[in-house]
This record gives C-alpha cells, structure tokens and sequence, in this order.
C-alpha cells in the first residue's frame, strides 16, 4: 500500500508501506550509514523511539537469524529504507527482515528516496517524523518523545557466568554485546537495573560497567549523585549512555549534534596510543569539551570527522569511557580491546573503599 514519511520541516516523501495499519507512527527520524549490521541495529536498544532510515539502498539480504539480536524484540518505531528484500541468502538466516519486522508490528517504508531524506537531516538536524497512509495532515511532526530508558531497562538483577572478577552492568538497555564481551573475557556479570543502582554494593562487584541506552542523558539527572559514588569508588567503564552519564555526574555537560554519528565506520583517534581506529557509533549527543574544565576529566579519545569528543579518563581514578561501541556488533572489532584495558584496571585494583 502506498504510504509517506511526514517530516517536522513540513517535507514529506513517497514510497510503500507494509505492516502499515491507518494509524499514524511517530518518532525521531535518524540514519544508519552501515551497509550490513540492520538486525543489530532493529534490536539495540539504544534506537528505542526513533525511525532509522538505512542509507544503504539495499537491506535484507541475508536475512534475520536468530544470534544477531543485541535484546528481546526489534526497538525501533519504524524503518525507510529504498529496497527491503525478501529474497535472502545466509546460512544462518531464519527469516527475512520484512517477515521479522511483521511480527512485531514495526513498518517498513520502502521505495522513499532516502538520499533527500537523509540530505533534510543533514541540514535540519535530526527531526521528528510521522510515518502514515496519508499525504495531507493536518499537523507536521511535532518533537515530543517520551524516554526510551524506563522502556528498555530490565526489571530484576541476573548475573551470568562465574569468572573470578566480579562486574555490575548497569543496565540502561544494554546491548548483548556488552555483556557477551565481558564473558568472553572470563568475567562473571551481574546486571542491574539502573533504578537498582542503590543495591551495587551489597554485591562487592571488582568493577562496574555503565551500559548504553537510549534518549537524552540529562534525563537521568537524579542517579547522577548515584552514579558519582559508584565510580569513585570502583573501576569504571562506561559505555555511549554511559560515558555521557559518567561525564554529567562529574559536572561536566552534554548537547545534542545535529545528526549524531550512526554508522560502522567512524573514525576516532587515541590520545594515549596516538593510533587512529574504525568504530560502530550510534549516538546524538556528546559532552562538551569546555564543560570538562573544572573536571578531573581528560579527553583521550575524539572524533576525526568533526572533532567531537569520544572518551574520557580521569586524573586518578581507573576510569575509561567511550562514546562509540567497543563491543561492535554491528561493525568493526578495532577498539574491543578496550574491555581488556577495563579488565586490566580491574585487576589491579586492590579491594572496595579504595579510592575514596
Ligand atoms: N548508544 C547510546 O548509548 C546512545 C546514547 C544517547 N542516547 C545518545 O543518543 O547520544
């Protein structure tokens, strides 16, 4: 059936819709500039509310399977994209990504010129949008979203693994990735809801990872006292979401870019190693380089592209944080070895209450 893409500017689009119902989508609209990585993408939490177009113009090709998934379900609100095949071929596909995303009820606008749409959100920035039967509406998309985080979190504590450091994944919505990568390395993990933060230290976990997660980080202002205590305390990664919150916790501030970095191939610089490596990123917002000022925080990692910054440590604390995704997933490995430097703090520090 046919169907538009309605854009807060007053644009609006083309195309075909399935799994389309006369109700109208909303959500904020942002790119994907990966040419593999959709399943990855559909299912990181991170994407909660928001509509991914895919720049890539074709999608689907091998298919969905069932290990690829970073949660439970797809998280997207909805997907444009030019071509969504069906005709799919990998060895381990299970389903094609039209099949999967019917399921769950998620549309697909395809068939959209999606090199217009992603020049109007290059110049307007990221924008709210409205996917419907409908050309004419009444009213443009107007940018209300609600925050994704108390959607994605989980409810209850699970620990996983039985290694002999200790590690409390805050969750946020944290991709599998995250904690798959901290089992590989032979951690034993306990994930814990970010409203449950208060309960890390009965645990005597020997670091603490501070996960991903969708919407504003300033959204979470009343665990950032929360958060202070936990890092001066522990070893400490964060990741995306958390090394945002991380960054706000220690008075520093954050903004919104223009259109964020979402993509497989973004590239960041390492002030310590002085080495230049590929990253996954998918995020809008960024701490801002004048607000570290009356921090201990120092920038170690920044983006080559636009100079923003991608990580952070701190003048005496073991903490390393990240902007982009060390644990891939979609993308490159590059920068996994970050989980054995955080592995490498860990271990050499020596017992709770140390830096306080
Ligand atoms: N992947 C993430 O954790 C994203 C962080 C945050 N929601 C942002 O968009 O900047």
């Amino acid at each position: 059936m046919k169907g538009f893409l309605h854009l807060e500017d007053g644009s609006v689009f083309k195309g075909k819709l399935e799994n389309g119902t006369t109700e109208d989508v909303n959500g904020e609209v942002v790119f994907f500039t990966g040419m593999t990585g959709y399943q990855e993408v559909l299912t990181d939490p991170s994407y909660k509310n928001q509509i991914v177009v895919f720049t890539y113009p074709l999608i689907g090709n091998y298919g969905i399977n069932i290990n690829d998934d970073e949660s439970k379900k797809p998280q997207v609100k909805a997907v444009v994209l030019y071509e969504c095949t069906s005709n799919y071929s990998h060895f381990e596909a299970k389903y094609s990504m039209k099949e999967y995303l019917e399921k769950w009820n998620i549309p697909i606008i395809h068939h959209i010129d999606t090199r217009a749409v992603v020049k109007k959100i290059r110049n307007h920035g990221s924008m709210a949008a409205t996917i419907s039967p409908f050309e004419h509406k009444e009213e443009q998309p107007c940018e209300i979203f609600e925050n994704g985080v108390f959607e994605v979190a989980s409810s209850s504590i699970e620990t996983y693994g039985d290694g002999d450091k200790h590690i409390a994944l805050i969750d946020f919505g944290f991709k599998k990735s995250i904690l798959t990568a901290l089992l590989k390395l032979g951690c034993k993990v306990t994930t814990v809801p970010f409203k449950m933060m208060d309960q890390v230290n009965e645990l005597n976990p020997d670091g603490i990872l501070l996960s991903n997660g969708p919407g504003d980080p300033e959204q979470l202002s009343a665990y950032f006292s929360q958060i202070k205590q936990l890092v001066v305390k522990y070893p400490t990664f964060g990741i995306c979401l958390g090394h945002q919150l991380i960054s706000l916790a220690f008075g520093a501030k954050t903004k919104k870019l223009l259109f964020g970095h979402r993509g497989a191939n973004q590239p960041v610089f390492d002030n310590k190693t002085k080495k230049v490596f590929m990253t996954s990123q998918n995020h809008s917002y960024v701490v801002i380089g004048d607000s570290l000022k009356n921090t201990d925080l120092s920038v170690r990692f920044y983006h080559i592209n636009d100079g923003s910054i991608e990580g952070l440590s701190h003048a005496t604390l073991p903490l390393l944080t990240a902007q982009f995704h060390p644990e891939a997933h979609p993308g490159p490995s590059d920068s996994e070895w970050m989980f054995d430097e955080f592995l490498e703090l860990v271990k050499a520090a020596k017992g709770d209450m140390l830096y306080v």
